[in-house]
């Protein structure tokens, strides 16, 4: 935005100062040097060439410049040489060191040449008053054109969020909507039932107004052929007072997101040529038929995470969520609201507008309850009476929601044991294990070890990028030898360990990690060896202790070893890198270090 852009205006101005003056006006743009408008003579008058004119000696140096004798300075006279009367006063349009024109004042008349003679201050003045006006102008042109190309761009994103986006503000309503918001406020129906709708959601963007805070609501509304429930994000625009932006999205959609990001990257192929597993498999199809309740047991990483998705993706359920709680690594004080969700002011510190828990995320699809031992014994209480009136209140809400979720939870844990300590209740014990499912550690299916690692050298290939054929026969004798304690999340770590590393065609011994390697003093930590490197572990000084001492001590070293790998307090990036070896998940180190007392 220039001078030449504001033609029509600066002809106003140079026509009337020009009638009330007696006088000729001509205006010049600065860049590129052009003239905008003129008067009289300047009327017609078009250069192609500015160097050497008084103008351009203006713009150059900034200044005001009164020429009253024109052959002073030997300039600009070709045109005018007959005319004796031609005189100018020039006043830059400049604001700081932007330079934006030239106004130029011009007598071709005796009267016109005696009036820019007497009255040169006078004049000067008006200049310096015009400039300000057309600088004025200038800037207010050049904010309406930023604001109106903000305004594009605030559609362009309005209209790129694939939620539904609402601008309201008070008194203004409606100010900016996106089209999938229009369509999820049903915005060309006119019916009772749609504007209730909208009403509400306004409703909900003039509380969060007036309590300057974010909420976060579900609004319903029903009419006889059609149906929403909108989850809505409503947050006042900072610097905007008064106005709020609204994020809308359906309340299924919350759910398929789930659906989707619970299955990301998890390859339902449940590798086995164990007959155990295998007759586990057929049983999945036939549990997955129904919604009675699964209790999955079973060492860590032996797969219990992958037979619940495998009966959920089996069942009727399949395209509604899947979601999973973890019970060990959830703070026993957020269990509760994570499970059951809240309503607003339900205690210190909830979140503003509620939250929703997962049995209600969950609802027509399946909760995957993982580590189920490590439920505190109140919320059994409470789950207990979920699962048997199949109904759940939010924390703070007397009201009651019905919900459908297919059950199944899974422990590493011995629940029978618990129950005899009373750790766990006997009566919600049976509630879930109405379908037992026990899912053998690897060490007793050996012949699961080379399919499985075919299937991760694949899996790894294609992540990483390599081209690893299979496994050289000592590195899978050495593989098969092993007691893999951590199950196959063990197994997986070491083939993903080993493709990082091998160059060759095969998986070498020479890349197996560490604790594989069979050398060194650090060979065995982490790991149940194979029974002969057992037998010759050195373990005297805790002989004619219990057996289970010896292996608290045994795993306390094993801890302690690898947290003083890091100094002995591992950052999380390096607990990760722990787990990964041990072959366990990052609850499972948390659990043991606190039963170990080593946290
Ligand atoms: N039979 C199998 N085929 C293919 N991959 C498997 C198999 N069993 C387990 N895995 C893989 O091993 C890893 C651990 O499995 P999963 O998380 O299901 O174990 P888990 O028993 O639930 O562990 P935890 O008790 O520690 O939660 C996952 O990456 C999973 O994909």
């Amino acid at each position: 935005m220039n001078l030449i852009d504001l033609k029509p205006f600066l002809d106003d101005v140079t026509d009337s100062f020009a009638a009330v003056l007696d006088l000729e006006f001509t205006i010049i743009n600065s860049e590129p040097m052009q003239r905008v408008s003129g008067t009289g003579a300047y009327r017609d008058m078009h250069r192609k060439h500015w160097e050497g004119t008084y103008s351009a000696l203006v713009k150059k140096t900034g200044k005001p410049m009164v020429v009253l004798e024109p052959s002073e300075y030997r300039l600009e006279l070709e045109r005018f040489k007959q005319n004796t009367e031609y005189a100018i006063i020039l006043y830059p349009i400049a604001r700081g060191d932007r330079m934006e024109g030239v106004i130029v004042l011009a007598s071709f008349t005796p009267e016109q040449k005696k009036t820019l003679t007497e009255r040169t201050q006078k004049l000067l003045n008006y200049l310096e008053k015009i400039a300000s006006l057309i600088l004025a102008k200038l800037e207010q042109e050049r904010l309406l054109e930023e604001l109106t190309a903000g305004n594009a761009q605030l559609s362009e994103v309005f209209e790129s969020v694939k939620d539904g986006l609402l601008l309201c503000g008070l008194g203004k309503g409606i100010m900016q909507i996106n089209t999938r918001g229009k369509s999820l406020l049903r915005m060309d129906d006119a019916s009772p039932q749609a504007e209730r709708l909208r009403e509400e959601v306004m409703e909900v963007a003039r509380e969060a107004l007036d309590r300057h805070q974010i909420l976060e609501r579900q609004v319903d509304c029903r009419a006889d052929q059609w149906e929403r429930s909108l989850v809505i994000e409503a947050r006042p625009v900072r610097g905007n007072a008064g106005s709020v932006i609204c994020i809308m999205r359906p309340f299924q959609e919350l759910q398929n997101t789930i659906t989707q990001n619970a299955n990301e990257g998890v390859p339902f192929l449940l590798v086995t040529r164990n007959a155990r597993m295998n007759q586990l498999k057929e049983k999945v199809k036939q549990v997955a038929q129904h919604s009675s309740n699964v209790l999955i047991t079973g060492e860590s990483g032996t797969g219990k995470e992958l037979f619940a998705r495998a009966i959920h993706r089996a069942s009727p359920r399949r395209s509604s969520p899947f979601v999973t709680v973890n019970c060990a690594a959830i703070p026993e004080t957020l269990l509760e609201s994570e499970l059951f969700g809240y309503e607003e002011g339900a205690f210190t510190g909830a979140k503003k507008g509620g939250r929703i828990g997962k049995f209600m995320l969950a609802n027509t699809g399946t909760l995957f309850l993982d580590e189920i031992g490590d439920m505190p014994l109140y919320l059994q209480a409470k789950l207990l009476r979920v699962l048997s009136d199949r109904q759940v209140d939010r924390i703070g809400s007397s009201k009651l929601v019905d919900v459908d979720v297919h059950i199944i939870a899974a422990t590493n844990k011995n629940l029978e044991e618990m129950i005899g300590k009373k750790e766990f209740r006997e009566d919600l014990y049976y509630r879930l294990n109405v379908i037992p499912f026990y899912i053998p550690p690897l060490r007793e299916r050996c012949e699961d070890i080379l399919p499985l690692i075919e299937h991760f050298i694949e899996k790894y290939n294609c992540k990483l990028g390599k081209q690893i054929r299979g496994i050289s026969p000592q590195t899978l004798a050495r593989l098969e030898k092993y007691g893999w304690p951590g199950n196959v999340r063990e197994l997986e770590n070491c083939i993903e360990y080993m493709v990082n590393f091998e160059m060759g065609d095969l998986l070498s011994e020479k890349n197996l990690p560490q604790r594989l390697r069979g050398e060194g003093e650090n060979a065995p930590v982490g790991a149940v060896p194979a029974a002969s490197a057992m037998a010759a572990a050195p373990l005297p000084l805790w002989e004619g202790l219990p057996l289970k001492e010896q292996l608290r001590r045994y795993e306390a070293r094993v801890f302690r070893t690898q947290n003083e790998r890091y100094g002995g307090r591992p950052n999380l990036q390096q607990i990760r890198a722990i787990c990964r070896e041990l072959g366990i998940s990052l609850s499972s180190y948390y659990r043991k270090l606190e039963e170990l007392g080593l946290s």
